[in-house]
């Protein structure tokens, strides 16, 4: 498929005798939003963790923009354009918006003694900082140290931080986590820009969100992929009402 930017082929993975992803197979291709979705402990985790690097597959393939990167560990798939945000914050509360989101930048760089010497001039820290928080409307918040902040702008950080590494394609893993109604309406229109710029896989609980944002959704149950479409089909298809859905 040419314009997959990320391709997953046949990925099982095993814990003891419990298959928790059994030949899953999925890609996401430029300028779209593609969510995952699946009840608790449908094996999500487990596929985001084959994804990033976490987990070794016991078989199958993982590739970026056409590279296989099966064997790279997370640190060279992050390198190679695989941004991600985390369920759990990761952001330093004292310190702002700006400095978050160029200590993010400085960890891909590599130049992590940096973070002790004054570094509000390295152009290369600072310019795809402001970038990527320009991209995520927090340019007013530039300056404001992060405990200040809204809970739905704490994650439009955390989308900045993935963004300033200028990544080819966006793991988001439950953005919209305890996010009051303005908070996730602000943020899915903010992704549904980002869509344009990179691809973005969202594993997502809220299904209202999915069902707005996603081009495409792949429902996983029980270690397997049950269906695979977009919104109306995913909607009307009778195994994903009986195993997800709960109809
Ligand atoms: N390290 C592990 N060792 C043993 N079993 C595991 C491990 N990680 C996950 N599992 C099991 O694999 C299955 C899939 O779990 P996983 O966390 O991937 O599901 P999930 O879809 O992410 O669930 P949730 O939505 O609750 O986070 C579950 O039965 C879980 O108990």
């Amino acid at each position: 498929m040419s314009d997959a930017v990320l391709t997953l082929s046949h990925l099982h993975k095993s814990f003891g005798a419990l298959q928790a992803t059994q030949d899953i197979s999925l890609d996401l291709r430029a300028g779209e939003i593609h969510a995952l979705i699946g009840p608790n402990g449908a094996g999500k985790s487990t596929l985001i963790g084959q994804i990033t690097g976490h987990l070794t597959p016991d078989r199958g393939k993982v590739q970026l923009a056409g590279e296989n990167i099966t064997a790279l560990s997370v640190a060279q798939r992050a390198r190679r354009g695989l941004g991600r945000s985390f369920q759990v914050s990761s952001l330093a509360d004292s310190l702002s918006v700006l400095r978050n989101v160029m200590i993010a930048v400085q960890g891909l760089q590599g130049h992590s003694f940096r973070f002790w010497k004054p570094v509000h001039r390295d152009a290369s820290l600072v310019e795809p900082a402001r970038a990527a928080i320009a991209r995520m409307q927090l340019e007013s918040r530039a300056e404001t140290p992060v405990s200040e902040l809204s809970h739905g702008e704490r994650r439009q950080v955390e989308v900045a931080c993935a963004l300033a590494l200028k990544p080819r394609a966006l793991l988001l893993d439950e953005p919209m986590a305890g996010l009051g109604p303005e908070g996730s309406a602000r943020l899915t229109e903010l992704l549904e820009e980002l869509k344009h710029e990179v691809p973005i896989l969202l594993i997502e609980h809220d299904m209202d969100a999915v069902f707005r944002l996603a081009d495409r959704i792949s429902v996983l149950v029980a270690g397997q992929m049950i269906a695979h479409g977009v919104s109306d089909e995913i909607r009307a298809n009778p195994l994903v009402r009986e195993a997800y859905l709960g109809d």
